[in-house]
């Protein structure tokens, strides 16, 4: 049986008010248990916000040695050092997103419901693909629902990781990790979590340890 271990993949809240107060959320959170990756995902923040997000957040990802992903923008992802970028169907092609940030980076890109969508990213160069939304998400109007099998035909066929993303609790992670989830993509699960963040983490590793992929 081959060793298959789902983590947890931190996508951050859409807008940050106050970075120092969220810096300190975050070095918290990830002093709680094992997190892949932060996604910085600031809709409508102006590229000198999100320069100052970064600076600030890096020191305290690399320490964790957590990957700082940056969503949507690979141009402002390689300017400022992040380890990867996230790119969706409408902002720029893997193929695009390796172009300008090099060999080196993570790249991420959206495919929905689609496994056509995710074999075109595969083959473009993509180190992961994000299927969603699994479940309702307030953080997001989503026009795609995804169904659980496709993590599970994907886990059975396909070597790059998925992230499975939309709606993504303590009460749904299980059923995206026994269906093949290699990562869990969670926002309000961990921010708007009723103990706090770092509880949060805590609380995700407990059931990412508790629970198996159920498809081999
Ligand atoms: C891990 C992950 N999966 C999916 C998305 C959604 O990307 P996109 O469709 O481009 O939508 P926005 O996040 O840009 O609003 C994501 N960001 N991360
Ligand atoms: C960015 C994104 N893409 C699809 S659903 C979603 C929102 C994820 O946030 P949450 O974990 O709060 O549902
Ligand atoms: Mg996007």
């Amino acid at each position: 049986m081959t060793d298959h271990r789902c983590r947890l993949y931190l996508i951050t809240p859409p807008q940050i008010d106050d970075l120092e107060a969220f810096a300190g959320l975050l070095e918290h959170a990830l002093g709680a248990g094992d997190v892949a990756a932060l996604q910085l995902r600031l809709k409508d923040a102006s590229d000198d916000r999100i320069r100052e997000a970064v600076d600030r957040l890096i020191p305290i990802t690399k320490a964790r040695d957590v990957a700082l992903i940056l969503n949507d923008r690979p141009d402002l992802a390689a300017a400022t050092g992040c380890d990867g970028v996230h790119v969706g169907q409408d902002d720029a092609t893997a193929a695009s997103a390796r172009r300008i940030m090099g060999p080196g980076a993570m790249i991420g890109v959206t495919c929905h419901d689609s496994r056509h969508l995710a074999m075109e990213a595969a083959e473009a160069g993509a180190d992961y693909v994000a299927f969603g939304a699994f479940f309702p998400t307030s953080t997001k109007t989503v026009v795609h629902r995804a169904d659980p099998e496709i993590l599970t035909i994907w886990q059975q066929t396909m070597e790059i990781p998925c992230v499975a993303i939309g709606g993504i609790t303590l009460e749904t992670a299980p059923a995206m990790i026994e269906a093949g989830a290699d990562f869990l993509a969670v926002s309000a699960g961990i921010w708007s979590f009723s103990e706090g963040a770092a509880a949060a983490v805590r609380e995700f590793n407990r059931v990412l340890q508790a629970t198996q992929f159920r498809g081999y």
